[in-house]
């Protein structure tokens, strides 16, 4: 059934599909276990009629360029809403376009304005913050009033909606400590545990300039969950140059050749190694386009 009169706050331009979430990230996000093992879960949770949020859902999401943070959070934002990214509901803010050039406390009232209008129209919204890295420290005081235990506001209720966060905000430590357990003997990421990686995000966080230095959304426990996203291992890769090649051309007819041709603009780290993909899955684009150019003009004949 299609919208006729743009979105409503309900059924169908809202509708949360679990099946669908979960098909997803299992068939399309390569190599980070903590999705399925933590996001999928919690957002069960939050979209579940039957009991009541105490709280808005709050994620925060770190890792490497290219690791899949936005992609995932567009892959959420299709599972619960008609429209997507392009819903009225779904709200990305970025520091360069929402937070500069006003005095911070303009800025802080203008996003606490933003959500309250927001969340009067429909309680059920998603705010993603991408590079919280950037963002300029004390910005994010401005939401904690809105996703703590008391979400009642001026009589308004957040606990239904979702705040994600997406930062490079320790992506080293997450990387080292990847390779120091891949080092150690734990070569299978479905084996790697969460608790490796919390406390050092977290002190990151806090630490690090950006959004959340010193930030009262870190201290008082009100983010979720910290997920770290992996750095891409060269079979992640691979994977993401088939799903690249065959959104340009269905049934793209990638050759192992091709893929390895590819896989040499690939910087990898570090640099004795060579194990993880340092730009994740980004930027094979036009890798990807040079060979399915040159494979049409049957420039790869020799290969
Ligand atoms: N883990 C992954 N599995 C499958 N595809 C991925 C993955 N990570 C990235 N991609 C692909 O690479 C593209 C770019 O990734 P994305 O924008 O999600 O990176 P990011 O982690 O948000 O990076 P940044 O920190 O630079 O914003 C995605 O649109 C997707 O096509």
């Amino acid at each position: 059934m299609k919208t006729v009169f743009g979105e409503v706050c309900g059924y169908p331009s809202i509708r949360y599909d679990h099946d669908g979430l979960e098909r997803n990230l299992q068939q399309k996000v390569f190599g980070q276990p903590f999705i399925q093992k933590l996001l999928l879960p919690l957002v069960d949770l939050h979209m579940d009629e039957r009991y009541e949020n105490r709280k808005a859902l709050v994620l925060s999401f770190h890792g490497t360029p290219g690791s899949g943070k936005n992609y995932v959070a567009k892959i959420l934002a299709e599972s619960i809403f008609e429209k997507g990214m392009d819903s009225k509901f779904v709200h990305l803010f970025k520091p360069i376009l929402h937070f500069s050039g006003q005095p911070p406390e303009i800025l802080k009232f203008r996003l606490q304005q933003w959500i309250v209008g927001n969340v009067t129209s429909c309680q059920r919204q998603l705010f993603i913050f991408d590079e919280v890295n950037d963002m300029p420290e004390g910005i994010l005081e401005a939401v904690k009033g809105f996703i703590d235990y008391n979400p009642r506001f001026g009589g308004l209720d957040f606990s239904k909606c979702i705040f994600i966060f997406l930062s490079n905000i320790a992506m080293i430590p997450i990387n080292q400590r990847t390779l120091e357990l891949w080092q150690d003997g734990t070569k299978r990421r479905d084996k790697l545990r969460h608790e490796d990686f919390m406390s050092i995000i977290i002190e990151h966080s806090f630490n690090e300039d950006g959004g959340f230095k010193k930030c009262k959304l870190i201290t008082s426990r009100l983010i979720d969950a910290f997920i770290p996203f992996l750095p891409l291992e060269r079979s992640h890769i691979e994977s993401c140059i088939k799903v690249i090649a065959d959104d340009y051309a269905m049934n793209s007819p990638l050759t192992p050749p091709m893929i390895d041709y590819i896989m040499e603009s690939v910087e990898f780290t570090p640099k004795d190694l060579r194990l993880y993909s340092a730009h994740g899955c980004k930027n094979l684009d036009t890798p990807i386009k040079l060979v399915l150019m040159r494979y049409s003009r049957q420039m790869f004949d020799e290969l």
